[in-house]
């Protein structure tokens, strides 16, 4: 079988449950090739991050185009960026490529409370990578600073998602994380011909949830890569997701990362579903 080649291009995590390792670990167990191109590397542990060293650009720049002389990638995705000056660099290159299937997660503030993102590079965000992307994935508060729209309710989520849209990304997927009150973790997506999906999986009450926005990008990222339709990848990674929430590893005393290889032999598939 041939094995599809995947791209993240992240932040480094020291502590292994987010960023680059989090992709990596996903892309591997869901069978397809992980490559990376690394833009900060954090030091950081399950308590938060202490330290952010950007990679300078040219190494970036020599990162991307090692990955596009030698590899076929199928699918990529992108997590941290930290500046306008790196966004509007893989930007430049994802075009010069021609990579298809991008998956902007808009990484903009860690669990902890870390800015992963500058302040003044969401405009560069919505300006240079959106119209390249097939989905954006952020979580309630980053569709609330993409869009200026405070989410409530299931309308003002479709007014954001609408919002977020017309930047000229193709598919727009909200996670339901954050919505604590819910009993449900929720994900939504809307795309520009007005296709909706939501997906519904019982909320866990559980501090295990380093990394999971990352984990799902990527798994978007991977089946996208296979060939899988939206609904047949968003419906994968939100299994593997939700299997790696519910089978916590219990490593770290703060935020612990979530178990990547519980997919592999989950047994709480049956509890995720369509809702229509
Ligand atoms: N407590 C929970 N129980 C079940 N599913 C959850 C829970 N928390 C998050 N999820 C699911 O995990 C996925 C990622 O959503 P989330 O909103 O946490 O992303 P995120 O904030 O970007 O994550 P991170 O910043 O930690 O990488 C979504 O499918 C979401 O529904
Ligand atoms: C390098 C890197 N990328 C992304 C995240 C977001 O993950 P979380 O919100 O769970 O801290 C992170 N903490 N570190």
């Amino acid at each position: 079988m041939e094995l599809k080649q995947v791209l993240t291009i992240a932040g480094s995590d020291s502590g292994g449950g987010a960023g680059i390792q989090a992709d990596i670990k996903t892309f591997q167990e869901l069978s397809v090739f992980g490559t990376s191109v690394i833009t900060a590397v954090t030091a950081q542990n399950t308590l938060g991050v202490t330290d952010v060293a950007p990679v300078p650009l040219n190494n970036i720049q020599k990162q991307l185009e090692a990955i596009g002389e030698d590899f076929e990638i199928a699918a990529l995705k992108t997590g941290m960026l930290f500046d306008a000056e790196t966004i509007e660099l893989v930007a430049k290159y994802i075009k010069h490529y021609n990579w298809q299937n991008l998956i902007v997660d808009p990484v903009m503030i860690a669990k902890g409370g870390a800015s992963l993102l500058k302040e003044e590079a969401s405009e560069a965000l919505i300006m240079d990578l959106l119209p390249l992307a097939a989905v954006v994935t952020p979580n309630i508060p980053e569709a609330e600073a993409l869009s200026n729209i405070r989410i409530h309710d299931e309308e003002s989520r479709m007014e954001a998602a609408k919002a977020i849209l017309s930047t000229g990304v193709r598919g727009i997927l909200i996670k339901g994380g954050h919505g604590k009150e819910s009993d449900f973790a929720e994900d939504f997506y809307l795309d520009r011909h007005g296709r909706m999906l939501i997906l519904r999986a019982p909320r866990k009450k559980t501090n295990q949830t380093h990394g999971t926005g990352c984990t799902f990008s990527a798994a978007l990222a991977a089946e996208f890569a296979k060939g899988k339709s939206i609904e047949e990848a968003f419906f994968i990674a939100k299994q593997f997701v939700h299997a790696a929430i519910t089978n916590p590893l219990n490593i770290g005393a703060g935020h612990g990362p979530t178990n990547h290889a519980a997919y592999r032999s989950n047994s709480s598939k049956e509890s995720i579903q369509y809702v229509q």
